[in-house]
């Protein structure tokens, strides 16, 4: 049911924030995302979520490092993303420190599942997403793998969603497909904006 023009806008979308965020100074992601984990470690909802799900930055996003180290300070249970390639499911697992961590698909760090179960869903209050960009209603430009729709499709009722963005990644519209969720909040280095 995508409509030919939509698909082409959302790809010209994608390299178009793609190249913008190619372009970034290291220094600039480093300030950017301490500015950003800010915002985020004096929200409300973060400091009353025990159990949040992040994310490993990769080319550029903004970097939630500090706020995992925090997260694990605060004793909060941190859940990291695996994807599977050939389904395009993410599943979530409870980890503890950087050594669980190993460079997975896409480059990306993703648990070490040796010995692990899956994280059950239903546990996780509090998501931060990361995106190419985010509109005015909080809909999101992934990387058009559609894991993150898929993911929110397990749910019947959705854990609270912070989409995680560089201001210059904010627009007044995406173009969006039925499958699409929305957030309910964005953060960036200006502040958190509820929608
Ligand atoms: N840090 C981080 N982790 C994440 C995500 C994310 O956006 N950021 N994801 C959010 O979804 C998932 C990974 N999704 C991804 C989807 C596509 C590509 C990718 O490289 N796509 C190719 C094009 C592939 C194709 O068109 O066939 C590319 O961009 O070159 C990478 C990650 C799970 N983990
Ligand atoms: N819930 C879903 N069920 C089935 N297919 C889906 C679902 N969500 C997305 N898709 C498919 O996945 C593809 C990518 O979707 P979309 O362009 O929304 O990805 P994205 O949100 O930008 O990517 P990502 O979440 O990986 O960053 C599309 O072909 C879409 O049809």
């Amino acid at each position: 049911m995508e409509g030919r023009m939509g698909k082409q806008t959302k790809e010209s979308l994608r390299r178009f924030f793609t190249e913008k965020r190619n372009q970034l100074d290291p220094k600039i992601v480093r300030n950017t995302s301490a500015k950003i984990v800010q915002h985020l470690l004096h929200h409300p909802i973060y400091q009353n979520s025990n159990t949040l799900m992040v994310y490993l930055s990769f080319r550029n996003e903004v970097d939630l490092t500090l706020l995992i180290e925090n997260a694990w300070q605060q004793r909060k249970k941190v859940i990291v993303p695996k994807t599977n390639p050939t389904n395009k499911q993410m599943v979530p697992y409870f980890i503890q420190s950087w050594n669980e961590l190993e460079e997975g698909n896409y480059g990306i760090l993703e648990p070490l599942i040796c010995d692990k179960n899956p994280f059950p869903i239903d546990q996780i209050e509090l998501v931060l997403v990361p995106g190419l960009a985010f509109d005015q209603e909080g809909y999101r430009l992934g990387y058009g793998g559609g894991y993150y729709d898929r993911f929110f499709d397990r749910y019947r009722k959705l854990p609270y969603l912070i989409g995680v963005a560089y201001d210059f990644q904010l627009v007044q519209h995406l173009p969006r497909d039925d499958h699409d969720y929305s957030v309910n909040e964005i953060c960036t280095e200006k502040g958190c904006i509820k929608l």
